[in-house]
């Protein structure tokens, strides 16, 4: 019995870019990808190029070279006003800076992507408030008070927490996290990443999470060198 191959969330080839003024290329990626519902922990020293890479994959960076697509979308055809609607409609980002709204409540924060994209409203479900609450809930937020605090006066972990929801609401097919841990003690970090990729995983979520900090690769299902996938850069 032939079995589905699982589909990658997201596939580059080819990727080739020089920041203006560099001499060298800060990607050369010859191929890349990342299957629905895996996590891939992608790791490197400070200024290798994994920000960089991640701004090419999320579409606010277009590389000009390679072909990027995300949920069977090929970005590279897409000028930056249709990049913008693939990143809201199938992209969750997590950053090192949290980017919440700071005088939005955790909840109001949360619904963002969905005031964006009608399609993470609709995946949201009938209430997306409640889908809100639920998720903050299950990043271990369910204090009802914290769901209306503006963010502001939440703390860094809690401000981490609504972030995860914000990218997680509406089941983005791809997670991409820059560094969101780096501001957590250890505790704090794996108790994080545990409620992430379970998250992740139960929507069938491509996770790929970007640190230098080896001591959470062995959290994901696998690892990878970025020096080694690019390859090709000097
Ligand atoms: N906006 C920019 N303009 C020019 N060069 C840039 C810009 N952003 C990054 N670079 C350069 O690209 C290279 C890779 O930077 P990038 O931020 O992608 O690395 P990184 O691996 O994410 O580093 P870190 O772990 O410190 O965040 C560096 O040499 C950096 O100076």
């Amino acid at each position: 019995m032939s079995q589905t191959a699982p589909q990658p969330a997201i596939s580059a080839s080819g990727l080739r870019f020089v920041w203006p003024g560099q001499a060298a290329p800060t990607l050369d990626i010859p191929a890349f990808s990342l299957d629905a519902g895996q996590s891939l922990f992608l790791y490197g020293p400070s200024g290798c190029g994994k920000s960089t890479f991640l701004a090419a994959l999320a579409g606010v960076l277009d590389p000009g070279a390679g072909r990027i697509e995300i949920a069977g979308i090929d970005l590279s055809s897409l000028g930056g006003a249709k990049r913008d609607r693939v990143r809201a409609d199938h992209i969750g980002m997590i950053f090192q800076v949290f980017n919440l709204v700071p005088w939005l409540g955790a909840r109001d924060n949360v619904l963002l992507p969905c005031r964006y994209s009608a399609r993470r409203k609709a995946s949201a479900g009938p209430d997306p408030k409640a889908s809100a609450d639920r998720l903050l809930a299950e990043l271990g937020l369910d204090d009802p008070a914290l769901a209306t605090a503006p963010a502001r006066t939440l703390s860094v972990g809690q401000q981490q927490r609504v972030a995860a929801a914000r990218a997680l609401i509406g089941a983005p097919e791809v997670i991409l996290a820059d560094e969101p841990t780096s501001a957590l003690d250890e505790a704090a970090k794996v108790r994080f990443i545990t409620l992430l990729r379970a998250e992740a995983e139960s929507a069938g979520a491509a996770l790929l999470f970007v640190s230098h900090d080896r001591s959470l690769e062995p959290h994901f299902d696998a690892s990878l060198d970025f020096e080694a996938l690019n390859g090709g850069a000097a």
